[in-house]
């Protein structure tokens, strides 16, 4: 079947810096359909040539990744057209034409969603089609609810693919790997062995000139509501029939709804924003400082909140989950922390418990335990085994761009997993934006906010 990808929103940041070059990546290995037309759309007065001459400027900082040749490829096929894609008639005059059947891609900021939606059912689209859209999904529960509901005119739920590019993460895919694919580790997998999981992914990067959106998303919405809580979602979950379109979205659907939103919000919650201060020898400006905030809106660049998992395996288990821009050091990690032994043959000196981390970029796996020191061999001394992940193939994007023209759906966010995801996190938004809970404030390059 041919297909064809329309992005709208094909002149903005994430087609420039990550879709283009994710494509490119898929000519370069052979897993990019020769006959797909990639067909940009956006308000700049540009014809083919002129949108080629600036994807071609965008390709070429991903030179190091994708030779010319596969880059000149993708060049070939793209195609550009003019027109605001909340007006039907714009959007009907913007898609006429494209062959095969279309995979709609919204790469627009999450504001416009709605409206492009709505003009997409009134423009309609033919059986087989695809339907992308983009995070943050909506800015509440209430708004992904009708987003879900405008999409479910336009096509049914398994050709809509919600994108989480943390999905498409290798650390994250080798947690279904590590856990369903050994024996090991299922059997402790829960309250009786675990302690507590930590979510972490500290960034030492700041805002990037991305002001007019995180400024009014900030870290919660930003990270916390989607990703971080997809990846509790992995840890908590139960083992799937089948790593498929329908057994993974359920698994981690149920566990979703199983999660209880922080029980004290003053106390399980902590919400920062950075002031001026050096990062990695760069100096970044008080937050308040950078383009285009406004620092009467509060915007959060540090969120943290504790949950529990409401069922038998996890019950009473605390999830930590934790993010936080322009911070000392990249901290990109789920760590398992398991409880002490129940009887210590060596002595009344408990050691730490085993810890199971997950890292990101670079990838690995780190288990730490005790074993018997190299001198006195009834001393304990803490060893980590260590597993480097080679480097992925495919960036996260590629990754889920080789889904969806293969037609599949398998690392989408389904509709139900949107809507608790934003059922967990409300409170927690509510709370803050009442001001219970104070916004404290870390200098860049720290380790975050000091808590009381
Ligand atoms: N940038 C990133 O690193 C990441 C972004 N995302 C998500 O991707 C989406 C896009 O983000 P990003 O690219 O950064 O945003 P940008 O603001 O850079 O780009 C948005 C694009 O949408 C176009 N656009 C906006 N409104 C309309 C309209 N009514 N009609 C036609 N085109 C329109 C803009 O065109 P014009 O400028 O000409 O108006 C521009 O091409 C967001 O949902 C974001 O959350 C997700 C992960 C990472
Ligand atoms: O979606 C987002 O993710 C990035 C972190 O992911 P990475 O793949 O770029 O490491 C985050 O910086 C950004 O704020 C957020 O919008």
């Amino acid at each position: 079947m041919r297909r064809s990808l329309a992005v709208l929103g094909g002149t903005g940041d994430l087609t420039g810096r990550l879709l283009l070059p994710s494509l490119a990546s898929l000519v370069a290995t052979g897993a990019f359909p020769h006959d797909v037309e990639v067909r940009a759309v956006g308000t700049e007065d540009w014809d083919d040539d002129g949108y080629r001459d600036w994807a071609r400027g965008r390709l070429a900082a991903h030179a190091a990744e994708v030779d010319e040749r596969a880059r000149e490829r993708l060049i070939s096929c793209l195609r550009y057209r003019r027109g605001d894609v909340t007006d039907a008639g714009q959007l009907r005059a913007a898609l006429d034409g494209l062959p095969g059947v279309p995979i709609v891609y919204l790469a627009l900021p999450n504001t416009v969603f709605h409206p492009t939606l709505e003009a997409l059912v009134e423009v309609g689209l033919p059986e087989g089609a695809q339907v992308v859209v983009e995070k943050p999904f909506g800015r509440d529960r209430a708004d992904a609810r009708a987003l879900n509901e405008v999409l479910r005119r336009l096509v049914p739920e398994e050709a809509v693919f919600r994108i989480d590019h943390f999905l498409a993460m290798q650390t994250v895919l080798n947690l279904l790997g590590l856990r369903f694919a050994n024996r090991i580790f299922e059997p402790v997998w829960n309250a009786g062995h675990v302690e507590r999981v930590e979510i972490v992914f500290d960034e030492t990067l700041g805002l990037e000139g991305r002001a007019g959106y995180y400024d009014t998303a900030g870290a919660l919405r930003d990270m916390l509501q989607n990703h971080l809580l997809q990846l509790l979602a992995l840890v908590a979950m139960d083992p799937p029939h089948a790593i498929d379109d329908t057994s993974l979205p359920a698994r981690k659907a149920d566990v979703l709804r199983a999660v209880r939103p922080p029980a004290d919000l003053a106390r399980d919650t902590v919400r920062g924003r950075y002031t001026a201060g050096t990062v990695a020898g760069r100096q970044l400006p008080d937050y308040t400082a950078e383009d285009g905030v406004d620092p009467s809106r509060g915007t959060e660049t540090y969120a943290e909140f504790t949950v529990t998992v409401d069922n038998w395996r996890w019950a009473g288990v605390p999830f930590r989950l934790r993010t936080g821009k322009a911070l000392g050091s990249d901290r990109q990690e789920i760590a398992v922390h398991f409880k002490p032994v129940p009887h210590l043959p060596f002595g009344d000196d408990q050691p730490e418990p085993d810890v199971l981390r997950l890292r990101f970029d670079p990838d690995g796996i780190d288990l730490e335990i005790n074993l018997n020191g190299a001198g006195d061999p009834f001393d304990l001394e803490r060893e980590v085994l260590q597993a480097a992940l080679p480097r992925q193939e495919l960036p996260a994007y590629g990754v889920l761009l080789r889904e969806l023209l293969a037609g599949s759906t398998t690392l989408s966010i389904s509709d139900v997993e949107a809507e608790e995801s934003w059922r967990i996190v409300e409170p927690v938004l509510a709370a803050w934006a009442a001001g219970e809970v104070p916004l404290l404030e870390y200098p860049a390059g720290s380790s975050g906010p000091a808590q009381p």
